[in-house]
C-alpha cells in the first residue's frame, strides 16, 4: 500500500520488519493524498507529522471537526470534515485528488457509553462514508479497530484473530460493523481495506479522549506532578496495551505490506499486557515515593469484558509485526519526555515571570524619574 522506503523514514523508531516490495507507491502522482480523519485526536496528533515527514506537507490532509489543540498545528494543510457527512467527504476527495483515507475519527469506548447514539452515528456512518467514497473513487482505506471488538464471552488469554466477538458497549459493536464492512467492501467491490486492533496506546504527545484505558497516561502525569494517582480501575485489571512508536510502526507496517503478503484484512497486534498495579510498580523503580490508589468506576465493568492478551502471530508471519517497547521501557520513555517537557514549560513560565518583572521595575523606574522631574519643575521660582 505504502513505500517501504517512506515507512522506514516515517518511523524512525520503528523495529518493523518491513515487506520486501510494495505494489503501489504512495508518493506517485497514481497514490494520490492521503486524507486523515480525527486528526486532532490522540492517535492523529502524533500520525500526522509522521506522515508529513514522510509525504511532505502538501501531501498529508488533516482533517476534524475541532481544531488543532495548541502547539500541534504545523501550518500544513487542515479542513473541517465531518464524517457523517457524506456529500463533504466526497467534495473533499475529489477536490483534493485524495487516493487513501486513514479514518481515525471515533468515539471511544467510556464516551461512547455517556452517548451511544452519538457513537453509532459518528463510528457506523463515518466508516460508512469512507467506504462508500473508497468504492466509487478507487481508495484505499486503513482504519483502526480495537480490542473492544472482544467481549465477555471470547477467550481472555492468547486471544485469537477469529474468535466469539460478541462486545457489550456500543463502541465495541461498532467496531465489529467497521472490520466487517471494510471487509465486505473488499470481497465485493476489491476496496483495499486494512485494519488493526489497537490496544489501549499510551502517549506523551496527546492525551488520550475518553476510553477505558486512559488510566496509563494519566498516571504518568500523576506522577510527575504530585507523586499520586487515583486510578479508575482495580489494581488487578489486566488489559494488553502499545506505546505509540509501536503503534506508528504497526499502522505504516500494514500500510506498507504488499498485498500478497496479506492472508486477513484485520489483524490482532500485541506488545504488552499490564494491570494498574504493575504500572506503577513500573514508576517506583524510577520515582520510590510515587503512590496509586484506586477508586474503580463504570469503566471497570467495561474492562472486565475484554481480553488480557491477544494472539498476534497472523501479523508476525504476514508482515513482520514486532514490537519494541516493554512495561519499564515504556515507563523510562514516557518519564523522560515528559520530565523534559515540564522543565521546559517551567523554564519558560520563569522566563515570561522574570521578563514582566524586569517591565514593571523599568515602568516604576520611568514613574519614578516623571515624579522627580515634576517635583523639581514644582520647586522652581515661578518667572513674573
Ligand atoms: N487511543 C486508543 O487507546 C485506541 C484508539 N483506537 C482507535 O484509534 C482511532 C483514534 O483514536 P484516538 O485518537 O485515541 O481517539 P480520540 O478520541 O482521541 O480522537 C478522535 C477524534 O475524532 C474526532 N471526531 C469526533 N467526531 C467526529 C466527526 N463526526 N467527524 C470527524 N471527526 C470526529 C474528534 O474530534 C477527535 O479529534 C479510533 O478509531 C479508535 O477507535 C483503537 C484502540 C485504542
Ligand atoms: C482500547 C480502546 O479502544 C480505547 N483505548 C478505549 O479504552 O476505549
Amino acid at each position: 500500500m505504502f513505500r517501504r522506503r517512506v515507512a522506514s523514514r516515517l518511523v524512525s523508531r520503528s523495529c518493523l520488519a518491513a515487506p520486501a516490495s510494495s505494489s503501489r507507491p504512495l508518493s506517485s502522482a497514481a497514490g494520490g493524498a492521503v486524507l486523515l480523519t480525527g486528526a486532532c485526536g490522540q492517535v492523529g496528533q502524533e500520525l500526522l507529522p509522521a506522515l508529513r515527514a514522510a509525504y511532505g506537507a502538501d501531501n498529508v490532509i488533516a482533517s476534524d471537526v475541532r481544531k488543532p489543540p495548541p502547539g500541534a498545528d504545523d501550518g500544513g494543510r487542515f479542513l473541517y470534515l465531518d464524517v457523517t457527512q457524506a456529500a463533504e467527504l466526497s467534495r473533499i476527495v475529489t477536490e483534493h485528488r485524495v487516493g487513501t483515507i486513514v479514518h481515525l475519527a471515533a468515539l471511544l469506548s467510556a464516551t461512547g457509553e455517556k452517548n451511544p447514539q452519538l457513537a453509532l452515528a459518528v463510528n457506523n456512518m463515518g466508516v460508512s462514508n469512507v467506504l462508500e467514497a473508497a468504492r466509487l473513487n478507487g481508495l484505499r482505506v486503513f482504519s483502526p479497530s480495537t480490542i473492544a471488538v472482544f467481549g465477555p464471552s471470547s477467550p481472555k488469554q492468547n486471544t485469537p484473530d477469529e474468535t466469539v466477538m460478541r462486545p457489550t458497549t456500543i463502541y465495541g459493536v461498532t467496531k465489529v460493523h467497521l472490520e466487517l464492512l471494510g471487509e465486505y467492501y473488499h470481497a465485493k467491490f476489491g476496496v483495499d481495506f486494512r485494519s488493526l486492533r489497537y490496544p489501549g496506546v499510551i502517549s506523551s504527545a496527546a492525551m488520550p479522549g475518553g476510553g477505558t484505558t486512559d488510566y496509563a497516561v494519566e498516571i504518568y502525569h500523576a506522577a510527575l506532578a504530585r507523586d499520586q494517582y487515583e486510578c479508575f480501575l482495580r489494581e488487578d485489571t489486566e488489559l494488553p496495551m502499545m506505546y505509540m512508536p509501536d503503534l506508528l510502526s504497526a499502522t505504516i507496517g500494514l500500510m506498507e505490506a504488499p498485498d500478497e503478503a496479506l492472508t486477513q484484512r484485520t489483524y490482532n497486534i500485541g506488545a504488552m499486557s499490564f494491570t494498574p498495579e504493575q504500572l506503577a510498580a513500573s514508576i517506583r523503580r524510577v520515582r520510590p515515593h510515587f503512590a496509586m490508589s484506586c477508586a474503580p468506576d463504570f469503566r471497570q465493568a467495561i474492562a472486565e469484558t475484554w481480553p488480557q492478551a491477544l494472539d498476534d502471530s497472523a501479523a508476525r508471519r504476514d508482515w513482520g509485526w514486532q514490537p519494541r517497547y516493554d512495561l519499564d521501557a515504556m515507563t523510562d520513555d514516557m518519564l523522560r519526555v515528559l520530565s523534559a517537557r515540564r522543565d521546559a514549560e517551567a523554564a519558560e513560565a520563569a522566563a515570561a515571570a522574570a521578563a514582566r518583572l524586569a517591565e514593571e521595575s523599568r515602568a516604576a523606574a520611568l514613574k519614578r524619574k516623571r515624579m522627580t522631574e515634576f517635583l523639581a519643575a514644582a520647586e522652581e521660582p515661578v518667572k513674573v
